[in-house]
């Protein structure tokens, strides 16, 4: 008895003082050899000093109070949550249910509804593949839009070569999609309607709740990819009608590598499961379930659930000073995408007369993502913006500014000092500027063929 207790209490000291290190340790990560004045070399950069991030819809840091809830099931509380046969699995079990409700919390759903998977792409590739192959008897037919994200796109087109149709509806050049042309398109065979709530590259709000009504009143089950939504906007499956939503917990201040969808139980939808195995999350997702990875997204839920709407105002704020700051000494900034419906993390911008290439070299103390092909393995600019019309030098400058919770005003100072000063800079070597101050317009000259 006096053994077993001792070993209790060595376990829960040994455990608080791993915590305490690993969390301040993890708070303040700066990996050192980047601070080395000589700097190194990465990707064919030279690297002195870390760039600033602001690069927040590709991903988030962890919050520290959520690795803080993390770190004791990797270190004490390791059990797999389904042994039925001991502490060390009921333990997991109940962190794992806690967790599952703390994710349905956030979006108005019961916690039976929710299943936990690697990431929106996996709960992505669920809802289309799954539904359509589930119903492949009646349902033929996808509807989507031209500016999902890839995973999603790439799960309609797989579905294209099995000989299923998909509708890929275009957007305004406001990014959004128009309703009534999404009324035109549905037919007998639609088996499913997918559309995002909040876009990744351009930060525009979908009419989700309006979406939602229309495919009730067809009939259609509602697929929503909502990574860049949850956390950021009130998202709310009762309201926004839909049957199925993959979310991220990597872009919510949670670990990578975990997400989750929520299905709806009434009325009922049914999947065919990607992952066969020993049955977990009700067959749908086989496999051991991460207990740290899911307890991690359930804290970042649950937080986002007390703080979104502080986050939010905050962020705001940044995102008017940077939009400002900015306008206030060049010209030429184009916002592309709704600047009323969109999430406020987000802001994309072109610059017109300067060359998207050197626009980025020339930024490399800032951490941001961009529309030009030069960043991504695709030679093509970026598939949302021409789906949006924007054209194509425009589509070759753009920057895609992502804001966060931990963003300090500091840091979009420096951010709009940076821009300005490289923006500034290569329009002093432009000939094409130099017209456009004569007042001479550049869309009128006949340049020669070659
Ligand atoms: C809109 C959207 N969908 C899906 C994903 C993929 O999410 P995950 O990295 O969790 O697979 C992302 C993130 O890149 C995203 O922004
Ligand atoms: S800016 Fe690099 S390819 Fe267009």
């Amino acid at each position: 008895m006096a053994s077993k207790l001792l070993r209790q209490t060595l376990t829960k000291t040994y455990t608080t003082a791993v915590i305490r290190r690993f969390s301040t340790m993890a708070a303040v990560a700066s990996p050192s050899e980047y601070e080395d004045p000589t700097g190194i070399t990465m990707k064919g950069v030279k690297i002195s000093g870390r760039p600033l991030y602001l690069d927040m819809q590709a991903t988030t840091p962890v919050d520290p109070r959520v690795l803080d809830s993390m770190l004791p099931f990797y270190l004490s509380r390791y059990g797999n949550p389904h042994s039925r046969t001991h502490l060390y699995g009921w333990e997991s079990e109940t962190a794992v249910e806690t967790a599952r409700a703390q994710v349905a919390a956030l979006i108005g759903a019961s916690p039976k509804e929710i299943v936990f998977t690697s990431g929106a792409t996996e709960s992505n590739n669920i809802s289309i593949k799954g539904v359509m192959h589930f119903y492949k008897d009646k349902k033929r037919h996808v509807i989507t839009t031209q500016t999902e994200h890839k995973c999603v796109l790439d799960s309609c087109r797989h579905l294209q070569q099995e000989g299923f149709e998909v509708t890929y509806l275009p957007v305004g050049s406001d990014g959004l999609i128009d309703l009534d042309r999404l009324r035109k398109e549905i037919r007998p065979d639609t088996g499913l309607i997918s559309v995002m709530a909040v876009n990744n590259e351009i930060g525009v709000v979908q009419p989700v709740e309006e979406i939602g009504q229309i495919c009730k009143e067809f009939n259609v089950p509602f697929h929503t990819d909502a990574a860049q939504a949850l956390g950021k906007i009130k998202v709310d499956v009762e309201k926004w009608n839909v049957s199925l939503m993959s979310l991220s917990g990597h872009k919510i201040y949670g670990p990578k590598g975990v997400g989750a969808l929520y299905m709806r139980r009434r009325p009922r939808i049914r999947v065919e499961p990607q992952m066969n195995g020993g049955g977990q999350e009700r067959g749908i997702r086989s496999g051991t379930v991460p207990t740290p990875l899911v307890v991690g997204m359930g804290a970042a839920c649950e937080l986002a659930m007390k703080e979104m709407e502080y986050d939010e105002k905050r962020i705001k704020g940044l995102q008017e000073r940077l939009l400002n700051g900015i306008r206030e000494k060049i010209d030429g900034v184009l916002v592309n995408g709704s600047m009323d419906r969109r999430y406020v993390g987000n802001l994309n911008l072109s610059f017109a007369y300067v060359e998207g290439e050197s626009l980025l070299m020339g930024l490399k103390e800032v951490a941001v993502s961009s529309g030009s092909a030069c960043t991504s393995a695709s030679l093509e600019p970026s598939y949302v913006l021409r789906a949006l019309g924007v054209d194509e030098d425009m589509a070759h400058t753009s920057i895609r500014f992502g804001i966060g919770r931990f963003t300090t005003e500091e840091e979009i100072d420096r951010a709009v000092e940076l821009t300005v000063k490289q923006v500034e800079k290569l329009r002093e070597m432009s000939p094409l500027y130099e017209m456009v101050k004569e007042g001479i317009d550049i869309k009128q000259i006949q340049w020669a063929q070659h």
